[in-house]
Parts: structure tokens; C-alpha cells; sequence
């Protein structure tokens, strides 16, 4: 597979037969590690410490308390391999959950995510998908109609859930008969309601622990409807909250808080073109300054990025 893999701050690796290894080394010392589990030798560069396999580039980044728990970064040659891997990577934890808890709860987010899944609804993932187990949430949603064309449930009806076969009662859409504020709160009573019955697992944090949540990031860093320098990014208590003034339209939305995407097991970060090349340059560098540098999850963070959107290291 044409792809480039990377993890931080325990490991990075970059799995790529074009992967550009002179632009890594730049910054950083060289060390020879011992051979990993491959048989080739890698190399190590202390930046905090790169290991290079020919295959495979393994980056042990220095620990930051800004850093989730086991990040990881995948780099695609294309998008069409990124959404190849995001299947599988989708497919494994349902068939995972669906063993261990008997159902598989899944957050979308809106945007270009959903054009990724394009490979879930087809052969021959969408066969061996057991898709009754699975359990839907969105990230955040705009205040509109569910069939306006600003809907992420739209979005995600027309090109995910309509071809496969999810119950309607695993599907938790937002109630759009509702302001913007009856929305968040009737969302999170929902929320509520499936960790009483045993749907939604509950963090160690108090908060609702998703299996996987998978989300886009715009070229402003944002993240769900979570935008720089916005006062919701330091809400700490509600698992659901909303907004009237996204500076992205439509202004009026809700979006899970903080707490509610970083209590999730699994976070993919999937983030394409050159367009979001910055924003990702910045998030790498621990700026602190984006909304995305904040999801640091209980569990595993794996970015999903195209070469064009991957960081220059
Ligand atoms: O407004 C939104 O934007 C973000 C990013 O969208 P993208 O098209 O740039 O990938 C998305 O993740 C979020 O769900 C959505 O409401």
C-alpha cells in the first residue's frame, strides 16, 4: 500500500516507499537502533528520536503532557489509499467492540469524512460489516432541517448510512424541531439515557466513552464545532453543548465538548489536502493555539492525513 505511517509521542511511523526520509533527518541526531521486529535495521534520529526502517519510519517524539496517550499518523500517497486504510481501521474495531461489548459505537463528524468512508459501504468490507451492532452519534451537527444541504446527518445519510444496513434506532440524529440550546440539551439527555441502559460505556471521567469517534479537522485547526479562541473550548462540565456563532456557516450548531471526544477509545483524525497543510504543521508543532491540539484521548489518536496535508518534518 502506498501509505506513510507515523506516531507520536510513542511512535511515529511512516510507512512509504516514496516517503521523503532526507526531510526528516534535518533537525535531529542520528542513532543506530537495534533491529526492530522487520528484518531490515533502522535508524534512529533523536528529535526526540525517528527510527527509519526502508519500509517503515517509527518516531518516539519527546513526551509532552499536551500529548495524547498513544498518538499515531498515517500519510497516504493518495486519498483513495487513505480511505483503503480508514475501512479497514473502521471494520477491525467494529468486528473488535462487536466481540468484546456486543454493539459499536461510531461519531461522525460532517465534512469531507464522510467521502472516506466510501470504502466501508463497499465489497468487501460492507459484507463482512455486522452493521446491526453498530450505534451512530454525530460530533457535532448544524441547526437545520435534516434534509437541508448544510446537515451533517444528510451528508452522512447520502453517502453512508443509506447504503448500508444500520437500524434506524441505532441512528441518533439531533431533534431539528429544536433550537440550537433544546438541541444540545436533548441530545445529551439522550446521551444519558444509552449509558443508563448499557448502550454507551462511561469513561472513568464521568463522561460518555465512545469506541470510536471519527473526526475532521478544518483549516483553522477547528474540530466538531469547536473553534480557535471560542469560549466553548473551555467547557468542562456539559457533554453536549451549543453555539449561534460559528464564524463557519450556519452560525447556529451543536457539538460535543472536550471531555466527551477525548473519553473516547479510539479518535481518527483524518485531514486531507494542502489547504489544512498549515493548520497541521502548527498542531504538530504543540502551538497550543488550535482547537485540534486539544483532542488528546483516554485512549489511541490516529491521524489520517494525504501527503499533502502530512507536516514537513
Ligand atoms: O463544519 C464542520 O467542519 C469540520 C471540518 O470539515 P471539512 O470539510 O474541512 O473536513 C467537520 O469535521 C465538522 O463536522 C463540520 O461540522
Amino acid at each position: 500500500m502506498a501509505s506513510s505511517s507515523l506516531s507520536l509521542p510513542t511512535s511515529l511511523r511512516i510507512r512509504s516507499s516514496h516517503f521523503p526520509y532526507s526531510r526528516s533527518v534535518h533537525a535531529a541526531s542520528l542513532s543506530l537502533l537495534p533491529p526492530t521486529t522487520t528484518a531490515t535495521p533502522s535508524l534512529s534520529l533523536t528529535l526526540k528520536a525517528v527510527s527509519l526502517t526502508r519500509e517503515n519510519l517509527v518516531c518516539r517524539a519527546s513526551s509532552s503532557p499536551s500529548m495524547a496517550a498513544h498518538k499515531k499518523v498515517e500519510v497516504f500517497d493518495t486519498k483513495d489509499d487513505l480511505a483503503v486504510s480508514l475501512a479497514k481501521y473502521t471494520a477491525d474495531l467494529s468486528e473488535k467492540f462487536t466481540k468484546e461489548r456486543g454493539s459499536f459505537t461510531v461519531v461522525l463528524s460532517g465534512g469531507s469524512l464522510i467521502s472516506y468512508l466510501s470504502k466501508l459501504v463497499e465489497p468487501p468490507l460492507v459484507d463482512s460489516v455486522d452493521w446491526s451492532k453498530w450505534h451512530v452519534f454525530w460530533v457535532d451537527e448544524r441547526v437545520v432541517p435534516k434534509d437541508h444541504e448544510d446537515s451533517n446527518y444528510k451528508l452522512a445519510y447520502d453517502g453512508f448510512l443509506s447504503k448500508v444496513s444500520i437500524p434506524t434506532g441505532n441512528v441518533y440524529a439531533i431533534n431539528d424541531a429544536l433550537s440550537a440550546e433544546g438541541a444540545a440539551d436533548d441530545y445529551e439527555t439522550c446521551l444519558r439515557h444509552l449509558v443508563k441502559n448499557g448502550v454507551l460505556a462511561l469513561s472513568e471521567s464521568g463522561f460518555p466513552k465512545f469506541d470510536l469517534q471519527l473526526l475532521g479537522m478544518g483549516p483553522d485547526g477547528h474540530i466538531a464545532s469547536l473553534f480557535p479562541g471560542h469560549p466553548l473550548l473551555n467547557e468542562k462540565e456539559k457533554w453536549v453543548t451549543f453555539i449561534k456563532d460559528s464564524p463557519k456557516p450556519p452560525p447556529e450548531r451543536i457539538t460535543f465538548t472536550y471531555p466527551v471526544i477525548n473519553a473516547s477509545s479510539y479518535i481518527a483524525m483524518v485531514v486531507t489536502g494542502v489547504g489544512k497543510s498549515g493548520a497541521v504543521q502548527t498542531a504538530f508543532a504543540n502551538s497550543g493555539t488550535l482547537p485540534v491540539e486539544s483532542v488528546l484521548p483516554e485512549g489511541e489518536l490516529t491521524w489520517f492525513l494525504d501527503k499533502n496535508a502530512a507536516p514537513k518534518l
